[in-house]
């Protein structure tokens, strides 16, 4: 587990205040909520984890911040500073673009939607540079050589001239952090960078992301399915469930002092060869769709302890210690058996 950056009291890097996402629904019929008040900070630096089942919003977050949301949805309360003094909330689609590549930049599970395969990585590469940084050409092509060595492609000044599907998922995807990285952004937003590869490629690209971090003071939010992924690879988690983050700390704190009790079925459901001979746990029911999501607690339905209470209200997000949060009535004192729901 990392143990690298310590959360501190400065100014984050990036504060999200309780945004609300809804989507309109086609024909006039209303508005759904995607994101229900959500807030997270991201200090200079450091890594912040994102995780939770298919369709719980992590992706819809990330997307707000870069101010590139499907046309159907909108944020309509909240605000988003970077450094404190940019609000990406109010920016224009002209500003936010100034902002997209320079600042915040995003990298994709699949590469190819990223790049052109119609024109050789050089090419994209070098005119990220120009177009950014305003360089001359042999400037740009010489940033782009030595970003290609940094992100660790042998043969770099071949490969300017090559095609991405002339290349492997590996060599693509470290394509990609290079565009991503090429201006030194303050925040690289990475949606399940690692999935479409094999294991071995997959440790590369993560350790390739860690020495961004460590060599540029990048941050990261990492968005992953992965627990164990954001296990080694983070400083603090979010754990999503329909629209909300219902569990926030360090590291230690989600995985050794789990509230929640979607964290703890989270935790129970990641396969360990001391798992191999049982069948693997998996949490019972489904994410509820966005018209399905009740007033009370959203996990309630699917959560083995839920009382009357939890289905009434909406739980509070409480503070279990500086940086460890849980939206549940049961966080507070002894809070739920971490073993008791396997
Ligand atoms: N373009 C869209 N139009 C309509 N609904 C959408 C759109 N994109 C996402 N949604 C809905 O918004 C909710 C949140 O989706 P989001 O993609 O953020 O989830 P996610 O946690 O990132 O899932 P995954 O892990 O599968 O990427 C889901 O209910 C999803 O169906």
């Amino acid at each position: 587990m990392n143990d690298g950056v310590k959360t501190g009291k400065q100014q984050p890097l990036l504060e999200i205040r309780n945004l609300r996402v809804e989507l309109n629904q086609a024909r006039g019929k209303g508005r759904l909520s995607v994101l229900d008040g959500v807030s997270l900070s991201v200090s200079k630096g450091e890594i912040v984890g994102i995780v939770g089942e298919s369709g719980c919003g992590k992706s819809v977050l990330s997307l707000s911040v870069l101010g590139l949301l499907p046309n159907a949805m909108q944020m309509t309360e909240g605000e988003i500073w970077y450094k404190g003094k940019h609000p990406l909330h109010q920016l224009r689609d002209k500003e936010l673009r100034g902002f997209r590549g320079k600042e915040l930049s995003m990298v994709f599970q699949d590469p190819m939607s990223s790049l052109n395969d119609g024109l050789t990585v050089g090419t994209q590469v070098i005119e990220t540079f120009r177009l950014h940084l305003g360089c001359s050409r042999k400037e740009a092509v010489e940033r782009t050589v030595r970003l290609f060595r940094k992100v660790g492609l042998s043969r770099p000044e071949a490969l300017l001239s090559e095609y991405p599907h002339q290349l492997s998922g590996g060599m693509r995807q470290r394509i990609m952090i290079a565009m991503a990285v090429s201006c030194n952004p303050g925040l690289l937003i990475a949606d399940e960078p690692t999935t479409a590869l094999d294991v071995t490629i997959q440790a590369q690209i993560l350790d390739l992301m860690k020495k961004i971090r460590e060599e540029d003071g990048t941050s990261i939010i990492l968005i992953s399915h992965d627990l164990g992924v954001v296990a080694d690879m983070c400083d603090r988690i979010a754990v999503m469930y329909a629209g909300n983050i219902v569990e926030e700390g360090t590291v230690d704190d989600i995985f050794e002092r789990p509230r929640h009790p979607y964290t703890i079925g989270l935790l129970h459901s990641i396969p360990t060869p001391a798992k191999k001979q049982k069948a693997l746990y998996s949490i019972p029911g489904t994410v509820p769709a966005l018209q399905d999501r009740g007033t009370g607690c959203r996990f309630a339905p699917r959560c083995a302890y839920a009382t009357e209470r939890c289905t009434a209200e909406a739980p509070a997000f409480l503070s279990i210690d500086e940086a460890h949060r849980a939206r549940c009535i049961l966080a507070a004192g002894e809070g739920v058996k971490a073993d008791a729901v396997s």
